[in-house]
């Protein structure tokens, strides 16, 4: 089976995006339709997406845009900085502010009570907080959404990687998503196979790397 850690799976989609030249952006979208594919459509009606600002997001935003395409009933969330967004998150965002006015930010305490109250009109979580950019155990107003969204036990789709888990299966000393299904994209994440509880909860999705820039940093 092939197995990636982050640093090989960054190498692998900053060759397919700078050298390949395949759009980033294309990649979000298969990554999110991917995730769309792996949902129940006929009994998930009602979503909370929450994001931060980076490429995880970016690819949350866009499965929201998704669903909000067809009527399904979204919030989202937003953690973090948008004036640091990557820019396919930003280019998702500016479509989801167009289709939903269920929009918030989530910064103060008040905030995480709006949070806390709102999350129970759902019946689907999907966390695009942090993937395969996670790079040390996560904390503050990061700890506290992702220790709320265990709490509410709402079957919850993780993208790519349960948020705050280390996709090289070292430093879980923080708290992560505890993720009922977890789409991983392209290549299974060497922490999430080594993980009995999170294995069998793992489903992985090709979203369009090419096998030369997979061939390039991994023995296949
Ligand atoms: N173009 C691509 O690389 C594609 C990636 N896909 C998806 O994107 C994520 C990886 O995205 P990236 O922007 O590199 O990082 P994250 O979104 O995982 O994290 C964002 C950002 O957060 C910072 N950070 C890291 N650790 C912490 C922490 N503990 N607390 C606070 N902030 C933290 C860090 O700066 C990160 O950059 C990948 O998993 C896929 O889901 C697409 O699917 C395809 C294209
Ligand atoms: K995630």
């Amino acid at each position: 089976m092939l197995l990636v850690d982050r640093e090989t799976m960054q190498n692998i989609d900053s060759y397919a995006i700078n050298e390949i030249k395949i759009p980033s952006l294309c990649l979000v979208e298969r990554a999110a339709l991917s995730v769309m594919e792996n949902i129940n459509l006929d009994i998930r009606h009602s979503f909370a997406l929450i994001v931060s600002c980076g490429n995880n997001g970016a690819d949350g935003l866009a499965l929201a845009r998704n669903l909000l395409a067809i009527s399904k009933d979204c919030d989202i969330y937003i953690i973090g900085n948008k004036n640091k967004a990557s820019k396919d998150f930003i280019i998702n965002y500016n479509a989801c502010k167009n289709l939903t006015e269920n929009i918030y930010s989530i910064e103060t305490i008040e905030d995480m009570n709006f949070l806390r109250k709102n999350l129970d009109r759902v019946n689907t979580i999907v966390d695009g907080i942090f993937g395969t950019g996670l790079n040390r155990p996560v904390s503050g107003i990061y700890a506290n959404i992702i220790d709320l969204i265990n709490e509410k036990n709402i079957y919850t789709i993780s993208i790519d990687l349960p948020s705050g888990f280390d996709a090289n299966g070292e430093n879980n000393y923080g708290s992560y998503v505890d993720s009922d299904l977890i789409v991983c994209m392209q290549i299974l994440k060497k922490g999430l196979y080594e993980d009995n509880y999170f294995r069998d909860k793992t489903v992985v999705c090709d979203i369009g790397l090419p096998q030369i820039a997979i061939e390039k940093f991994v023995n296949v």
